[in-house]
């Protein structure tokens, strides 16, 4: 038997939810190249179309969106286990939680897709309330009448935010909601493939982007950023991280073998985004570390990925740090659940191998004589 460490270029479903071609730096969600739905679409019309796997109408559209909008209230027992924790919590582990609660609370049967839209509609009114409470700040009730992301940013700041601010969101959730086989989708299809709920796949794949290797990887990079603290620090900062074996984080991908083009995408929202003197020069930093990473890694295929410029946008946009993770798995909540949608049309219990390497046929001893 063959071993696949990390079961690398090993397939385990046909899709067609998402490609990438990791030689060329793209991306697709059903078909539509990232590039295209960056520039021309939005939230709620990229999760339509993942779950659904067409462009709505748009009749179909405005039914979906009051559909969204309507979900985003949470109860008053998930309300005070946030209040409770927030202050001391990570934020994915009170996510992970606030997931599983969701689930007890929800006792219908069957409508997976339903039960999608609901927990996407209410992880930023428990994201929003997670920073809020820590921030010794009232508690903002979600606004039916925002979209999505417009809403996301109303219960965060308090205030209504501009067209632009919004545009930026929107377009970064849609860049961070599907990634065809990645760890977290992967560990929600081995809990889906049990025929678990799809409350209890959603809380593995919150628990496997948790992850600095994954989805924390993005507050690791901002972290990298605000460490080297001026752009002069940056070329010692990397040769010293990468002589002593650490790895650049932000940098790498077990596909893309070139930049990942939801970096390119960030990294101009990130420009755009650089108005005062600390984002600047947060910016300045990270094109530094991107320019010397390359020199050294380019050649072997290491190049930025998504988590590298998205903290950077995340945190200009007035979220904690270490809230970043749990902004990508709002978005991500979408392919999980349409992958898990898509899987169990056609389920096989994921059980692969192990190949044993131990002893056998040794003898019992009892515990007086070892
Ligand atoms: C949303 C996302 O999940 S995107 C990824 C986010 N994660 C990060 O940014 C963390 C940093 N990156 C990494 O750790 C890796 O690139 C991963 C885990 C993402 C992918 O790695 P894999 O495909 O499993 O490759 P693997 O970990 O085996 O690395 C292969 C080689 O490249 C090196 N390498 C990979 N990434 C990096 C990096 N960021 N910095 C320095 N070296 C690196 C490894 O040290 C290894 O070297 P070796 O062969 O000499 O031992
Ligand atoms: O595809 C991967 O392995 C990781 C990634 O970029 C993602 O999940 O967005």
């Amino acid at each position: 038997m063959e071993l696949r460490k990390g079961l690398e270029d090993i397939a385990i479903k046909e899709t067609s939810i998402t490609y990438i071609d990791g030689e060329l730096g793209r991306l697709y969600y059903r078909g539509y190249s990232i590039f295209d739905l960056a520039s021309f679409s939005n939230f709620e019309e990229v999760a339509y179309l993942l779950w659904y796997g067409k462009l709505p109408t748009r009749h179909e559209l405005d039914d979906f969106k009051s559909r969204l909008a309507e979900e985003r209230s949470i109860s008053e027992d998930i309300s005070t286990f946030v209040k409770r924790t927030a202050k001391f919590g990570n934020p994915m582990d009170i996510l992970r939680t606030t997931v599983s609660m969701m689930g007890l609370e929800d006792r219908s049967e069957g409508d997976l897709i339903g039960k999608a839209i609901k927990m996407t509609a209410k992880i930023p009114t428990i994201i929003s309330l997670i920073q809020r409470t820590r921030r010794n700040q009232e508690f903002v009730e979600p606004d039916p009448s925002l979209s999505h992301s417009e809403n996301f940013l109303y219960m965060i700041r308090g205030e209504r935010p501009s067209p632009s601010d919004t545009r930026v969101l929107d377009v970064s959730l849609m860049l961070h909601m599907d990634h065809e086989m990645n760890a977290s989708t992967m560990a929600c299809l081995v809990v889906a493939s049990t025929l678990s709920d799809i409350y209890s796949s959603v809380v593995a794949g919150i628990s496997a982007l948790k992850g600095p290797l994954h989805g924390g990887a993005n507050s690791e990079a901002l972290k990298q950023f605000m460490e080297i603290e001026t752009p002069d620090n940056v070329e010692k900062y990397v040769m010293n991280k990468l002589s002593s074996g650490q790895r650049l984080m932000g940098f790498g991908h077990r596909i893309y073998k070139t930049m990942d083009p939801r970096a390119k995408i960030l990294k101009e929202y990130a420009n755009q985004l650089s108005k005062n003197e600390e984002i600047k020069r947060l910016f300045e930093i990270a094109n530094r570390v991107e320019e010397i990473g390359i020199k050294i890694l380019g050649k072997r295929g290491i190049y930025p990925n998504v988590d590298f410029y998205s903290g950077l946008v995340f945190y200009a946009m007035g979220f904690d740090p270490d809230l970043f993770p749990t902004i990508f798995a709002s978005a991500r909540v979408i392919g999980w659940t349409a992958h898990v949608d898509e899987y169990l049309k056609d389920n096989k219990l994921i059980r692969p191998k192990a190949i044993y390497v131990g002893d056998l046929g040794k003898r019992y001893v009892p515990i007086e004589e070892r």
